[in-house]
């Protein structure tokens, strides 16, 4: 694919704090927020009031910021969340769920952010696994390239929190799949 990376053009975002108040009004169910963003403390206050659930921001954008981040993200109502890219060593997110107020999930990217519809990348399990071992009640979500065709990996390796797009949206019957998805994250936890 022949993609630029724009630059930044305005603050706002497509999927942002008025879509998440618009969801809002309309169900109780956990609202999990994912801001591949450069700037996400300029997002928290307005996702807190829109009745965002969760917020989770990079650690490659946080560095300087996260112990700020997590706790403007608490104070705000909601629970706070790091992700890591592919490149991103685990190591790095350890000091986040160690802190004295911590974050609460870590999202292990399975592709590389940005495009719905790629290929899992199965040696990412190799976080998520080591992440389990470590932290036995931290959430820990997947997201890229699942499906039922991959979800045992991410499942058995320890994920209990499952993001997928094109194997939903695309199947003939979405709730099959998401069942499907479930069961076998389930299977997993009685196993552990
Ligand atoms: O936002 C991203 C990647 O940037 C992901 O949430 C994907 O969009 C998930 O989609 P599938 O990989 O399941 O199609």
């Amino acid at each position: 694919m022949n993609w630029v990376s724009p630059k930044h053009f305005v603050p706002n975002l497509t999927i942002g704090a008025p879509v998440i108040e618009s969801l809002r009004k309309h169900t109780k169910a956990y609202l999990d927020c994912h801001l591949m963003v450069t700037n996400p403390s300029d997002y928290v206050e307005a996702f807190g009031k829109a009745g965002a659930s969760g917020f989770t921001f990079h650690i490659e954008v946080a560095r300087d910021n996260w112990k700020e981040l997590i706790q403007n993200i608490k104070a705000k109502g909601m629970r706070p969340g790091v992700s890591l890219k592919p490149g991103t060593p685990v190591e790095d997110v350890f000091p986040l769920v160690e802190a004295e107020t911590p974050v609460e999930l870590v999202l292990v990217m399975t592709v590389e952010p940005g495009f719905g519809g790629q290929k899992f990348m199965p040696e990412m399990m190799d976080k998520v696994r080591t992440l389990r071992k470590k932290y036995q009640s931290l959430d820990i979500e997947v997201d890229g390239g699942l499906g039922p065709s991959t979800i045992d990996a991410a499942a058995s390796a320890g994920a209990n929190c499952i993001v997928a797009g094109s194997s939903v949206f695309g199947a003939p019957d979405p709730g099959q799949v998401i069942s499907a998805l479930r069961k076998s994250v389930e299977a997993s936890q009685i196993k552990s």
